[in-house]
């Protein structure tokens, strides 16, 4: 099924197909309206299953991005997370028929294939196909660059390891990457991360098959491990970040959400400036329940303000934490984070969440769950140096306290502490970068004139 607003007269037609997950369905919608803003003659086939499209067709994109759907082959997006390994393998297998035959039923010559790095299918039938493809990576290009070279953790037999043992032992040799425990590398030494791991280096073993890589990242935030990667690949390595919503911050909140008649944004705006913890734990993994209550009690205690965005433990947060703040089920993430009463963010460390925070120029208190949010809470804190670990050890199983938790945030939301102004000043010098980046003649602004360029070259050939 196509959804939306009929085939356009086109100069240059764009596929683009995501990973079936929030965190990277946002990116690269985010990328699509960033490209059809510069260049009105492209139209872009956004490509989601039928369950995607009910998500998300409510959201406001441009005329000249259409969706069309494939069927509902993959589990449901309410299930994932239950089972990641499954997921991983039917996002792997399941895709590729549907996707070649709604290549089959568009009705003008595709151009150009954008595709998150994680669908393969969609570099197999590009190849089979000569339209070009762009492989979409929508992590940090770090966390790219420890998979591409994989085989170095194998010949320096630190993969695999028991981490309980070596740990803290650190990598030095992987190409623009800076020392980094072992336990700081993504999860793939147990447990599911383990599970889907050959999966994923099959995934990024197919970028390079690509014609273009495009990163979510601002080259200026991981400029040594992109300047690695740029030398080992002969095809163009473009940063296009953040592929965040910057460019709606004038408009009006799109996700409104009522707490005992007080709107979000509205509260936000009667508190004192940078004085609310924001609390978001992503869309994906939840933490237990055990520890969601420790965090609310160590809120309460703390008396620190905060807004919590609970996904459906919303209402029974609220009553285990007070009335010091507010927890709300979802919310305009950019746009409370570019609040000015919002002065921290507890981030279970998503990337895009990273990217928005970082935009915003505001400190994190990070509490990664799994996979790449492990390296992204390091790289906040030991290289941009803009955050503090809420825990040191990594794991699920390590239960913060509520004590420990409510002297933690006071610290964190102190403003007068020398050591939180030299924190907010470091994050303030980041925000500069990633507007830097943005602006006329930036990395990123000059990288998506040339990748448009690019594609539109290919339309003649
Ligand atoms: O109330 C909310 C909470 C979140 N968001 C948005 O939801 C997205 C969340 O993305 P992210 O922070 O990256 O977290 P996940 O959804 O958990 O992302 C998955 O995908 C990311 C990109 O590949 C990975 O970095 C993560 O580890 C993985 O869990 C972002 O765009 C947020 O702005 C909202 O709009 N409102």
């Amino acid at each position: 099924m196509d959804s939306g607003d009929g085939e356009r007269t086109t100069g240059c037609h764009v596929v683009a197909m995501p990973y079936p997950g929030r965190g990277h369905v946002n990116p690269m919608m985010n990328l699509c309206k960033l490209l059809t803003s510069r260049q009105d003659d492209i139209l872009i086939t956004f490509v989601l299953t039928e369950e995607w499209l009910d998500l998300i067709s409510s959201e406001d994109k441009p005329a000249n991005v259409r969706f069309a759907t494939i069927p509902n082959v993959i589990p449901s997006e309410r299930v994932r997370a239950a089972d990641f390994p499954g997921f991983i393998e039917d996002v792997s297998t399941k895709m590729e028929a549907p996707f070649e035959q709604l290549l089959d039923r568009l009705e003008s010559p595709v151009t150009a294939i954008i595709a998150d790095t994680h669908v393969m299918c969609a570099f197999v039938v590009g190849n089979r196909r000569n339209i070009p493809a762009a492989s979409f990576w929508s992590m940090s290009a770090t966390m790219f660059s420890v998979f591409h070279h994989f085989d170095l953790l194998i010949q320096n037999q630190h993969y695999p390891v028991n981490l309980s043992e070596r740990g803290e032992e650190r990598v030095g040799y992987i190409p623009g990457i800076s020392s980094t425990r072992i336990s700081d590398l993504p999860t793939v030494f147990s447990g599911d991360g383990q599970r889907v791991l050959n999966r994923v280096l099959e995934m990024c073993s197919w970028a390079p098959k690509a014609q273009y890589l495009l990163f979510t990242s601002v080259y200026e935030l991981e400029q040594e491990a992109l300047d690695a990667l740029k030398r080992k690949f002969s095809f163009p390595v473009y940063t296009l970040g953040p592929t965040i919503p910057y460019f709606n911050l004038g408009d009006e909140p799109t996700v409104a959400t009522t707490h005992s008649d007080l709107n979000y944004m509205k509260w936000l705006d009667s508190q004192p400036k940078a004085s609310v913890l924001y609390i978001s734990l992503g869309s994906f993994l939840s933490v237990s329940s055990a520890q969601m209550d420790e965090i609310a009690a160590g809120l309460r205690s703390s008396g620190v303000r905060f807004l919590w965005v609970g996904r459906d433990k919303a209402s029974q947060l609220q009553e285990g934490c007070g009335d010091g703040g507010l927890v709300v089920p979802w919310c305009d993430q950019l746009k409370v984070l570019s609040h000015s009463s919002v002065g921290g963010f507890w981030s279970h460390c998503g990337w895009n969440s990273i990217l928005e925070a970082v935009f915003a120029g505001v400190p994190m208190l990070t509490f990664p769950i799994f996979w790449d949010q492990v390296p992204n809470s390091k790289k906040i804190v030991e290289d941009w140096k803009i955050g503090w670990r809420v825990k040191r050890e990594v794991g699920w199983q390590n239960l913060v306290t509520r004590e420990e938790i409510s002297g933690l945030v006071k610290r964190f939301m102190d403003l007068e502490s020398n050591e939180v102004k030299e924190m907010r000043n470091r994050g303030k010098d980041l925000e500069k970068v990633c507007r830097g980046a943005i602006a006329k003649g930036g990395s990123t602004d000059t990288n998506l004139d040339a990748f448009l360029s690019h594609i539109s070259q290919s339309r003649r050939r």
